[in-house]
């Protein structure tokens, strides 16, 4: 009884990799759940690799050490590979170990005792010997009648000569790392499919990540569909803890054999892995934003390396991260370059704003050409979807007298007009009033609105196109439960002639009818101060055109719309010839040249406070310690500047950018400087929170 483990607890503060703990317990294998005591309370924990012991430490006897207090042993200790994954997080990413390890398992775990534990895998276990595809709470649902006689069964289409290239290729390479680069409709998911196949029918288990599971039912369905009989279950976050901890517990007992999932399912825990799929790698979803912030595309190139399993990443507009590595020879690129059907890309038309005449001061009307187009579509009974960024019916209300502005008392954001509830909103702190019904400021009655939001366009569509069917996809008409899916099928079986929404419409969706895509106000994109903003611009307008004329036969008469003030611009000459790689080269020699991303590496020093002065001194002083370090030298660290939006919620905001050349230096100054942070927080009474974000997606 009286073995030393080793074990990364949940402990909030600051432990590294150091955040290894010992405790006494049974012997106990690695990757074991326990909980175990920390200070008065009990935490949970996973029995890690013991580490080398430090020379410079005496260890403690072993009668300072307090015993685990449970095992959960009925749960199989999660891998080696598994383990690795974490260690690699954690590190990289400036985090506790037993933070990241347990931040990435169900949250449900930790409620269960060992015997309600082994009830629940017995339970899973008996059904699973008994054939039945077990309820993942998802479209795999509606596989589950099918016997599992016939594994597979989906009907599979031939591939084109691309395809068939592109699925060997994956099929052959045991740990590479793919760039698949398909346009819009040229068929991935299909590659990805009879990749899969090919994984299941190895007896292997292969990872299919999405950005964002909710706007991919289709995907999901499809998946289901092919493989019934096979078990595929969903890891997200909108799933109940039940759900989670179940689909979970399937994957990592080996009886799923396709997990499809959001950022967090890369670190599903998967003891057959044997391929992982990025649908959609550039998405910037994949980035988590809060507690480690983690990559999760970067990690499943790691993971595919680290269990020697292909990684395929798919996208119509790669990252030029992935671009470049493409080019170098670190990633195979291979190229689906033509439509399913042949079908061509829509014809891109601009509509030069600057030409139309002026009313009322009103400038993101929508211009007559796209009106009359859009009435073409609808005579020809045909779909037409708009896409504007902005939920809400206008970003601002002001008033006409005295110039007050909707701004938010606690943000530095204006307050957002909701016109179907009346109030103001702001989108950063959630802060909602009713509108009021004179000008605060000067007591006028005169509030109008300044610019446009997905209501405010979706009232217009329908005064300028009388009984045309409109339907509105946004975060605020899809908060219900199934809205959503109710929508999308609406579009789906024709019953909506012009579909308005935010970029959730703009991605992903196989639509059918749709033969006019629309961006109305595409431009407030194209100087926006982050330097990523012109790739993911073109990679969300390549994205929403490819929505149009997905039916081979429709394809030639589909267009793609823009309404720009900047028609000259080389992002929509790129745009028209659909140049993809154009666009990149430009990018990318743009990058070189600014010592940007891919060929330097970032990262943000994050500092929250009351004050700016407290936020900006927490920063000032953590960099003038990060001199200390021989480091520095490879490290550039540029001045404390505010995000661009400052203030959330009376909270300021402050960060710090570090570049370095060598991705190594700047991580070895990180991994010295963390404890100093530590030390400085403390002495920084007046800071709330901080944190440091490698590879940040935004600066
Ligand atoms: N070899 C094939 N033969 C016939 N139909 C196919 C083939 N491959 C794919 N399809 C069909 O073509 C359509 C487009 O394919 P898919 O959705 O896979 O493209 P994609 O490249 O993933 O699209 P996007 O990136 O725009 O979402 C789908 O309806 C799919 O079923
Ligand atoms: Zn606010």
């Amino acid at each position: 009884m009286t073995h030393r483990l080793a074990v990364a607890v949940e402990a909030p503060q600051y432990s590294g990799l150091g955040g290894l703990l010992d405790y006494l317990g049974g012997p106990l294998p690695p990757g074991s759940l326990v909980r175990a005591p920390l200070g008065r309370r009990e935490v949970p924990g996973v029995v890690w690799d013991a580490p080398p012991a430090d020379p410079a430490q005496a260890p403690l006897p072993d009668e300072a050490l307090r015993p685990v207090a449970q095992v959960l042993s009925s749960l199989p200790p999660l891998s080696a590979a598994w383990r690795q994954l974490v260690a690699f997080t954690s590190a990289y990413y400036q985090r506790g170990l037993g933070e990241v390890a347990l931040s990435v398992l169900p949250p449900e775990l930790r409620k269960l005792d060992d015997e309600k534990l082994a009830r629940r895998i017995a339970k899973l276990r008996k059904s699973a010997e008994k054939g039945a595809t077990p309820d993942a709470g998802t479209a795999a649902e509606s596989a589950e009648t099918a016997k599992p006689a016939v594994p597979d069964a989906g009907l599979e289409p031939t591939l084109t000569e691309d395809q068939r290239a592109a699925v060997e290729a994956v099929t052959a390479g045991a740990d590479s790392t793919f760039l698949l680069h398909g346009v819009t409709g040229s068929g991935k998911t299909e590659v990805y499919l009879q990749a899969a196949a090919h994984t299941l029918a190895q007896g292997r288990q292969a990872l299919v990540l999405v950005p964002e599971i909710n706007l991919t039912p289709q995907l999901e369905a499809r998946f289901a569909e092919r493989f019934r009989g096979r078990r595929l279950v969903s890891l997200h976050s909108g799933l109940t803890p039940a759900q989670r901890l179940k689909n979970w517990l399937l994957a990592h007992l080996g009886l799923a054999d396709l997990v499809l999932g959001t950022r967090l399912a890369v670190f599903a825990s998967l003891p057959r892995l044997g391929l992982i799929v990025v649908d959609e790698e550039h998405d910037p979803s994949y980035k988590q934003q809060e507690g480690a912030r983690y990559s999760a595309r970067d990690l499943a190139v790691y993971r595919g390396r680290l269990e020697r399993a292909p990684v395929l990443l798919g996208s119509a507009t790669p990252s030029l991260e992935s671009w470049q590595r493409a080019q170098q020879g670190r990633y195979k690129r291979l190229d689906l370059a033509q439509r399913i059907g042949g079908g061509v890309l829509p014809e891109v038309r601009l509509v030069d704003m600057s030409l139309l005449p002026r009313t009322h001061g009103v400038t993101t009307a929508l211009s007559p050409q796209l009106v009359d187009a859009l009435r073409e579509r609808l005579a020809l009974g045909e779909q037409s979807l708009l896409f504007l960024n902005r939920r809400g019916y206008a970003p601002v209300l002001h008033c006409t007298e005295c110039g007050w502005k909707s701004g938010c008392p606690h943000c530095s954001a204006w307050r957002v007009f909701h016109r179907s509830d009346r109030t103001l909103r702001c989108h950063h702190c959630g802060f909602t009033e009713r509108v009021p019904r004179a000008c605060p400021q000067c007591g006028n009655l005169d509030l109008q609105p300044l610019g446009r939001g997905t209501e405010r366009l979706e009232e217009q569509i329908a005064e300028a196109l009388p009984g045309a069917r409109v339907a509105r996809i946004d975060a605020d008409t899809t908060r219900a439960a199934g809205a959503l899916q109710e929508r999308l099928a609406a579009v789906h079986a024709g019953e909506v002639d012009v579909l308005v929404g935010t970029q959730m419409i703009a991605k992903g969706h196989d639509f059918r009818r749709i033969t006019l895509v629309a961006a109305v106000n595409p431009d407030s994109a194209l100087f926006a101060s982050d330097f990523r903003a012109p790739e993911r611009l073109f990679a969300l307008l390549m994205q929403a055109a490819g929505r149009a004329g997905r039916d081979a036969s429709q394809a030639a008469r589909s267009q793609m719309w823009l309404q720009t003030w900047h028609p000259t611009h080389p992002l929509y000459a790129a745009l028209r010839r659909h140049d993809f790689e154009r666009f990149a080269a430009s990018q990318l020699a743009e990058r070189e040249s600014a010592g940007l991303p891919p060929y330097t590496h970032l990262a943000l020093l994050r500092a929250e406070a009351r004050t700016v002065e407290a936020a900006t001194a927490f920063l000032e002083d953590a960099a003038a310690r990060a001199g200390e370090f021989t480091e520095a030298a490879e490290v550039l660290i540029y001045p404390a500047v505010p995000p661009p939006v400052a203030r959330v919620a009376d909270v300021e905001r402050m960060q710090m950018l570090l570049e370095a050349a060598s991705r190594g230096a700047l991580q070895r100054l990180l991994w010295q400087w963390m404890p100093v942070l530590y030390e400085l927080r403390a002495a920084h009474k007046g800071l709330i929170r901080w944190a440091v974000d490698v590879d940040p997606l935004a600066i």
